[in-house]
């Protein structure tokens, strides 16, 4: 493969803020709210010439028996501002934000986004999630909790509405003296809604639109809505199956399989060999998941009190209480507890795991490991070959934990004609390689 036909990998930087990937007993660990921390990060990556900064959204503070979870980085700001800030102090890099579909309403989001790709110049991303539970949502107005298939129907209107919004506005046009808004309507079963949006077009015409979110329904949307699938299908045989799984589901919505990139979450870590690397890794893995929380992950599924049992010895030999998985409350649910529990039993004995190794092993994603080459040869590797179309790097420290991956790795992979070593254009629409959508034409007045 020449470096001219070599496909281009998209890479884009995660700031910690809502799972307990975050080694905070680590000296070097920063603030996770003071704005150099975010600055920090969203330079090095635009100075590695990245495709975007990503952040996550959590609505709750997750509980775990009636207390705020310690591991859990409690407490952020809110996900428009920060991108807002960053866009000043950045130049080119992708601002993606996550922001729920379930209890916003779309007049107000696609004024938010259309203000962020205006500040920014043409680099939003809005990365739509319907979020999952009642916990969440006792936080809102009425409520706001939907069943699972009414979450993505919401989703899907919703973004409907975004777009008529987007569009309800003529291109800009300085010479002519601005750009002209004409009246939108929409009635549908989630939102009746009119008037003049108020937010002239962004420069990348819609922001660009992410999607996480796993099931069936989730992957239809994605589909039929998305630029990019945020995934956590980061090994390289489930890579493989879940790209095939969703470029095969476009062509029902008319779409190119170019249409849309697939970008999963990863981690990397790496030393000057590779037993250091490997050494590195272990530690990491080992401070991220102490023995406390290894026995609170045991505990959402066994539904009890499990402190009396040694972390780095067996299973527990009590029954699950599979009635009580109210435990843990903010956390993705576990469909079966009992098929869970059965499996995890079967995991620990087979391998005669300890329950800190069981939970190592269980919420270990893959992620790279070894010296700089390797890393480089193995994030090729999976791009060349679809097990992905890039990735979303997760580092284990705030804010310096990427440092050496932006200064190690990436080189390399410029070096290999896999990745960029300028940006091509202004927008994150060019950074991603995706067409720009115009106005469409209207009906005479
Ligand atoms: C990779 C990935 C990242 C997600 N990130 C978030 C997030 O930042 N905030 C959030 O509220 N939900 C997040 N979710 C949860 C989704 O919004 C959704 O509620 C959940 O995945 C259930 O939908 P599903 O059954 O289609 O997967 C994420 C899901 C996935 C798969």
């Amino acid at each position: 493969m020449t470096t001219k036909n070599r496909k281009q990998i998209h890479l884009g930087v995660h700031f910690p803020g809502v799972n307990n990937t975050t080694v905070w007993t680590d000296p070097r660990s920063g603030s996770q709210i003071d704005f150099l921390s975010f600055e920090h990060l969203a330079r090095k990556a635009e100075d590695a010439k990245l495709d975007f900064f990503f952040l996550a959204e959590g609505l709750r503070l997750r509980e775990h028996k009636g207390r705020i979870h310690d591991l859990d980085v409690v407490g952020r700001p809110d996900t428009l501002p920060v991108l807002a800030a960053l866009a000043a102090v950045t130049d080119r890099i992708g601002l993606a934000g996550t922001i729920n579909t379930t209890f916003n309403e779309p007049f107000e989001l696609a004024r938010q986004f259309a203000t962020l790709d205006l500040l920014s110049e043409g680099r939003a991303a809005w990365n739509l999630v319907t979020s999952s539970d009642a916990f969440t949502g006792e936080n809102f107005r009425r409520g706001g909790y939907l069943d699972h298939a009414d979450r993505y129907r919401r989703a899907g209107e919703l973004v409907d509405v975004a777009r008529a919004l987007w569009d309800s506005w003529d291109e800009w046009d300085a010479e002519a003296g601005g750009g002209i808004a004409h009246p939108f309507e929409h009635t549908g079963p989630q939102f009746d809604v009119r008037g003049t949006f108020t937010t002239p077009r962004g420069p990348q015409g819609h922001p660009v639109l992410f999607q996480a979110g796993d099931s069936g329904e989730g992957r239809d949307f994605a589909a039929a809505t998305a630029d990019v699938v945020f995934s956590a299908h980061s090994t390289f045989e489930d890579g493989q199956a879940f790209y095939r799984d969703v470029k095969d589901r476009l062509a029902a919505h008319g779409r190119d399989r170019d249409a849309l990139k697939i970008i999963p979450a990863t981690t990397v870590t790496i030393g000057d060999t590779p037993e250091e690397a490997a050494e590195a890794a272990r530690q990491i893995r080992l401070a991220q998941v102490p023995g406390p929380t290894a026995i609170a992950f045991l505990e959402q599924i066994w539904g009890r009190d499990l402190t009396a049992y040694d972390p780095e010895g067996p299973l527990p030999d009590v029954e699950p209480d599979y009635d009580n998985q109210a435990i843990t409350r903010g956390r993705v649910r576990h469909a079966d507890p009992r098929e869970v529990a059965r499996q995890w039993r079967e995991l620990a004995e087979t391998n005669r795991w300890s329950i800190r190794e069981l939970v190592l092993q269980l919420t270990s994603r893959g992620g790279f490991v070894g010296t700089p080459t390797h890393v480089a040869d193995e994030i090729d590797r999976f791009v060349q070959e679809d097990a992905s179309d890039g990735f979303i790097l997760v580092p284990h420290l705030t804010p310096h934990g990427l440092d050496d991956v932006l200064d190690r790795v990436v080189p390399l992979l410029q070096e290999r004609g896999s990745f960029r070593s300028e940006y091509a254009g202004p927008t994150l629409r060019d950074h991603l390689g995706l067409v720009r959508p115009g106005v469409p034409a209207r009906a005479a007045a």
